[in-house]
C-alpha cells in the first residue's frame, strides 16, 4: 500500500477549550480529487489552517508524504509542495493575465526585473500552457482587474499551479460564480487531479456533484462520513446535520 500524500491522525485543535477539530482522521491518496463539505462552523477552515501550518493542533499528527508537518513554519510547508487557494482571488489587478503568470513562474521576480531580464523560452511556454489550461488564452493581454470573478479565480489557480504544488487546497472556489463559471471550475479541478492531489472545500452541492469525487463530511471538528456524493446525500446523519438544514439557509 502506498503512503498517503496527506494524513491527519487524531488532530485536535482547541481554541480556549472549544474543540474546532476533535480527533480528526483523514487520508488522501496521491492524485485524488476530494471534496470536503460541512455546515458552518464544522471546522473546514481550521482543517486547512492546520495543514498549512497557520494553526498548531493541541494534539495529533499531520503527515505529508509520511513526514510530520506540525511545528514547521507556513513558508516551509508551502515549499514542501502544498499550495492553498483562498476564497478571494489575490491577483495583481493592474497587471495583465500574462504578466501575473510570468511573475508566478519566475519565482522571486518583479515587474521591473521582468522588463530587464525576459523569461527563458521554457518559462514563456509554461505561461502559455497555464493560460490555455485555465481557459484564459484569449485574455492574456487583459488587465486582471477587468476579469470576471470566475476568470480571476482561474487566473489564481493557474498562478498556484505555476508553483508546482503536489497538493492543492482550494477553499470555496465557486462562491459568487455564474453557473457556467462553476461548471468550468469543476472541469478545471478534475483536470488538475491526477497530476496533482486536489482537496476542495465547498458549500455548492451542484458543484460537488459535478466533481464526481469522494466526499468527506465534517461536523463538529470530526469526520461524520465519507463516500460518493449519492451515498453521502442519502445518509440520515448528513441529512440531519447538514442537508436537512439547507432550506433554513438564505
Ligand atoms: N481563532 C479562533 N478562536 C476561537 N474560535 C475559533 C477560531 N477559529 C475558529 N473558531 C471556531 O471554531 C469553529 C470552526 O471554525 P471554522 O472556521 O474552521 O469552520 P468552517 O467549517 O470553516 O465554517 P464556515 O463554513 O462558516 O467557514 C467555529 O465554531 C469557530 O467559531
Amino acid at each position: 500500500m502506498m503512503t498517503p500524500i496527506l494524513e491527519l491522525q487524531a488532530v485536535t485543535v482547541s481554541f480556549d477549550g472549544f474543540l474546532a477539530l476533535n480527533q480528526l482522521d483523514l487520508k488522501l491518496e496521491a492524485g485524488e480529487l476530494r471534496a470536503v463539505i460541512g455546515p458552518n462552523g464544522a471546522g473546514k477552515t481550521t482543517f486547512l489552517d492546520v495543514i498549512t501550518g497557520k494553526v498548531r493542533p493541541s494534539s495529533g499528527q499531520v503527515l505529508f508524504k509520511g513526514k510530520p508537518l506540525i511545528g514547521k513554519p507556513e513558508h516551509h510547508i508551502a515549499r514542501l509542495g502544498i499550495g492553498r487557494k483562498f476564497q478571494t482571488p489575490r491577483v495583481f489587478e493592474k497587471l495583465t493575465c500574462r504578466r501575473n503568470l510570468e511573475l508566478a513562474v519566475a519565482k522571486g521576480s518583479s515587474p521591473v526585473k521582468l522588463l530587464l531580464k525576459p523569461l527563458t523560452i521554457e518559462l514563456r511556454e509554461r505561461v502559455q500552457q497555464l493560460l490555455l489550461l485555465v481557459g484564459l488564452g484569449a485574455h492574456d493581454q487583459q488587465l486582471a482587474g477587468g476579469l470576471s470573478h470566475g476568470q480571476k479565480q482561474w487566473l489564481e489557480i493557474a498562478m498556484l499551479v505555476a508553483q508546482d504544488p503536489e497538493l492543492l487546497l482550494v477553499d470555496e472556489p465557486v462562491a459568487g460564480l455564474s453557473d457556467e463559471e462553476t461548471i468550468h471550475t469543476a472541469a478545471l479541478l478534475k483536470e488538475l487531479s491526477g497530476s496533482h492531489t486536489v482537496l476542495v472545500i465547498e458549500h455548492d452541492m451542484d458543484f460537488i456533484r459535478d466533481l464526481q469525487a469522494p466526499v468527506t463530511v465534517l461536523h463538529e471538528g470530526h469526520v461524520l462520513c465519507e463516500g460518493p456524493m449519492d451515498q453521502v446525500q442519502a445518509d440520515p446523519r448528513v441529512i440531519d446535520v447538514y442537508l436537512g438544514r439547507e432550506e433554513d439557509q438564505p
